[in-house]
């Protein structure tokens, strides 16, 4: 039995919200003058930075999920916060995702007694409707349970990864489709829950003399399947505040009523009322039914708590304070998940395992010239991109025509003429790669162009475009 490990994060604030705050910190306290201190795991002032946060616990969390055990991540708090901030990041500073992406790859190119197929999927909980961040046209997605797949979203795309590059392009695609709205607090609000998940299958391979004598295939005799889930929570609000009226209001009453049933799951756990028997509402909103093995049940997790120390907003900070407090009494009780031992099992997922690999050597190209083509229609796409190379990327504010030439796969001058983001798909590429950056500006695309010169085989057909793509 393990409890949940809740931490707070206070967000920077101006000087002179600083020197009226009511709040003080004292190692792992916080409490106003003559009232009692709430006491956490760790907390963090103002001028912290992300990877502080993800060190504590949270790179544990993903190190255990690649041995097999689910872990899930939450940031929780009242709306700007810092939840995205500290989730996703900004261009400065890598969030929580960005950091467990590059440990997970980190990890498992250093294990070879292995073999691990990892899938990504993202979703967001809208309006109570659950829609598939990957696949724009997915939306309104069903919750089932199954005995082999426990609680699981019917229909959600999930696709395979190979490298943190791929997983982040991916979410930042993603991200384009999710539901942000301006609200009085924050210009750049999210609307909805999200959930960005890892999905591992792992073959335990070491034993393969054992299965051949038992006649299971040489394939493996074991196989796990853990799951990683990263949750940025829309924040909790008051109307008043925010300003909401029309569809924002709408949107509030739901953030708000999922929240709520957050809470009131996790502090009948606290209370230890499931032990007696008793009933915990996880049905009541989609955020709780997808979150239940991580709340109180097989999962390692871990609670961010954003919060902001100005005085204007002293009663939300209260009161997730008190949520954080609540969830820091409860307990879940993490096992390796599901280790397969029974024959027919083991060769469908062998199989599976079998399937989505040779999938995923078909090029990367042409798995991304499928996602240029589902975005344009065949009849939108450059000549060069029908017949060549595709990277989806983000130009972001690259120049039309600007003609970039890399020194070194992953030189900072790339870097610098362009956005940090095309750095991921540029250290596919070798020294000497020329690019042109060109621009589809009917259809308010990008794409990129590039031209391979390398010097050892610098020959006629050698050229290849690459091309991407990304609607503003
Ligand atoms: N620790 C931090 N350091 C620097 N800037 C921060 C930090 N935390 C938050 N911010 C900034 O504050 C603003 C609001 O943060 P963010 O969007 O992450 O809040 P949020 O809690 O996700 O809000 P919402 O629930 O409305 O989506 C952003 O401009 C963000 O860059």
């Amino acid at each position: 039995m393990e409890r949940i490990h809740v931490s707070v994060r206070a967000r920077p604030v101006s000087p002179e919200e600083a020197k009226t705050s009511p709040w003080k910190i004292s190692s792992n306290s916080i409490f106003i003058s003559n009232q009692p201190a709430f006491k956490f795991d760790r907390i963090y002032r103002q001028d912290c930075k992300t990877i502080d946060v993800y060190e504590a616990r949270t790179k544990e969390i993903v190190s255990a999920t690649v041995r097999g055990f689910n872990g899930t991540v939450l940031a929780y708090g009242q709306t700007n916060s810092g939840k995205t901030h500290t989730m996703r990041g900004s261009t400065i500073e890598p969030g929580i995702i960005s950091l467990a992406v590059h440990d997970l790859f980190d990890i498992i190119s250093q294990d070879t007694s292995r073999e691990y197929l990892l899938r990504m999927s993202y979703l967001e909980i809208y309006n109570e409707n659950i829609n598939d961040l990957l696949d724009p046209l997915n939306r309104k997605l069903q919750i089932h349970e199954n005995l082999e797949k426990g609680v699981f979203v019917a229909g959600l795309r999930e696709d395979i990864v190979d490298s943190p590059q791929q997983v982040l392009e991916l979410m930042e695609s993603g991200e384009s489709h999710r539901h942000i709205g301006e609200t009085n607090m924050n210009h750049y609000s999210s609307r909805s829950h999200t959930i960005f998940r890892m999905i591992f299958v792992k073959q335990i391979i070491e034993s393969r003399e054992k299965t051949r004598d038992e006649g299971v295939g040489n394939v493996c005799d074991a196989v796990s399947v853990s799951v990683l889930n990263v949750v940025d929570l829309a924040g909790s609000e008051r109307a008043a505040k925010t300003g909401a009226e029309g569809v924002r209001l709408k949107e509030g009453t739901h953030i708000n009523k999922s929240l709520m049933t957050l809470g009131t799951v996790i502090k009948k756990l606290s209370e230890g009322v499931e032990n007696q028997g008793g009933h915990i509402p996880y049905r009541d909103s989609k955020l709780t039914r997808i979150l239940q093995p991580a709340l109180g049940g097989n999962a390692n997790t871990a609670i961010i708590c954003n919060i902001t120390l100005a005085l204007i907003h002293v009663n939300e900070t209260k009161s997730s304070l008190q949520f954080a407090s609540r969830a820091l009494r409860v307990t879940n009780c993490a096992h390796v998940n599901e280790i397969l031992t029974d024959t027919a099992l083991l060769k469908r997922q062998s199989k599976e395992i079998k399937e989505l690999r040779s999938k995923l050597k078909r090029t990367i190209n042409e798995i991304q010239i499928e996602y240029l083509k589902a975005k344009l229609g065949e009849d939108g796409l450059p000549d060069e991109a029908k017949s060549n190379y595709l990277v989806y990327g983000v130009v972001g504010n690259a120049h039309w025509n600007e003609n970039v030439i890399i020194r070194e796969p992953e030189a900072n001058i790339v870097v610098k003429q362009l956005t940090d983001k095309v750095h991921f798909f540029f250290s596919l590429l070798t020294t000497g790669t020329t690019i042109k950056v060109a621009s589809l500006s009917s259809i308010r695309l990008f794409y990129l162009t590039f031209d391979m010169f390398r010097p050892k085989d610098k020959q006629a057909g050698n050229r290849k475009v690459f091309t991407g793509a990304k609607s503003y």
